[in-house]
């Protein structure tokens, strides 16, 4: 009987997945996340969603394997996550006021198959005053996430509206990974 993996060191993720009721492990690698300038947003998150599942897939080869990256897109620029307060100052920076796409890929490897998908989110963010940017840069919240923001979080304070899936904002479609799951063979409960 294989077993389900989590490819992902992500809190979120792991909390997203045990909403399902399904049985699984979590093993994590060290990938390289750098990736060809020019790459669309989408094939960027695919491809590195692609390598965290390959990397975990080459130790447990019976089993099905789940990888999954985030970026956020805002005016052309790829945003990953800050580095320090500064660059989670200007992140929030750009982000105020306006609208920026979520993409998050996923990558499912199984014996003998293997499918990518990204869903693409928009949200829309209130216009922040510098108060607001600096009291949140101050949490300590942006520093491990896409964007320099949580929407699970303080971060929510942050969101007007959101058009697409909030899971995949936090880190995982789950629906849609469900589905994919179903149509690789995993034996769901439902
Ligand atoms: C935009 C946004 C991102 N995030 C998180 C999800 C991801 O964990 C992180 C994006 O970084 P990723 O590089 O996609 O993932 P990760 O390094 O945290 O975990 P792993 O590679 O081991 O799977 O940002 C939120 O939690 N909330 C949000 O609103």
């Amino acid at each position: 009987m294989p077993n389900l993996i989590l490819a992902s060191s992500s809190p979120r993720r792991k909390e997203l997945l045990e909403n399902l009721h399904l049985n699984f492990h979590i093993y994590s690698s060290d990938i390289d996340e750098s990736f060809e300038p020019g790459t669309s947003p989408e094939e960027i998150v695919m491809g590195l969603a692609e390598r965290k599942a390959k990397a975990v897939f080459s130790k447990h080869p019976h089993d099905f394997v789940i990888g999954s990256d985030t970026v956020v897109v805002c005016d052309g620029a790829v945003l990953g996550k800050p580095s320090g307060y500064a660059e989670a100052v200007g992140m929030l920076k750009l982000l105020s006021g306006r609208a920026h796409d979520v993409y998050t890929g996923v990558s499912i490897i199984s014996p003998g198959n293997e499918v990518r998908f990204f869903e693409k989110t928009e949200v829309h963010f209130w216009e922040l005053t510098d108060r607001e940017i600096e009291y949140y840069a101050n949490s300590g919240e942006p520093f491990d996430k896409a964007g320099g923001y949580g929407i699970q979080g303080l971060g929510s304070m942050l969101v007007k509206r959101i058009d697409g899936d909030y899971f995949a904002v936090m880190g995982l479609p789950v629906s849609r990974t469900v589905r994919e799951l179903r149509k690789a063979g995993w034996p769901l409960p439902y």
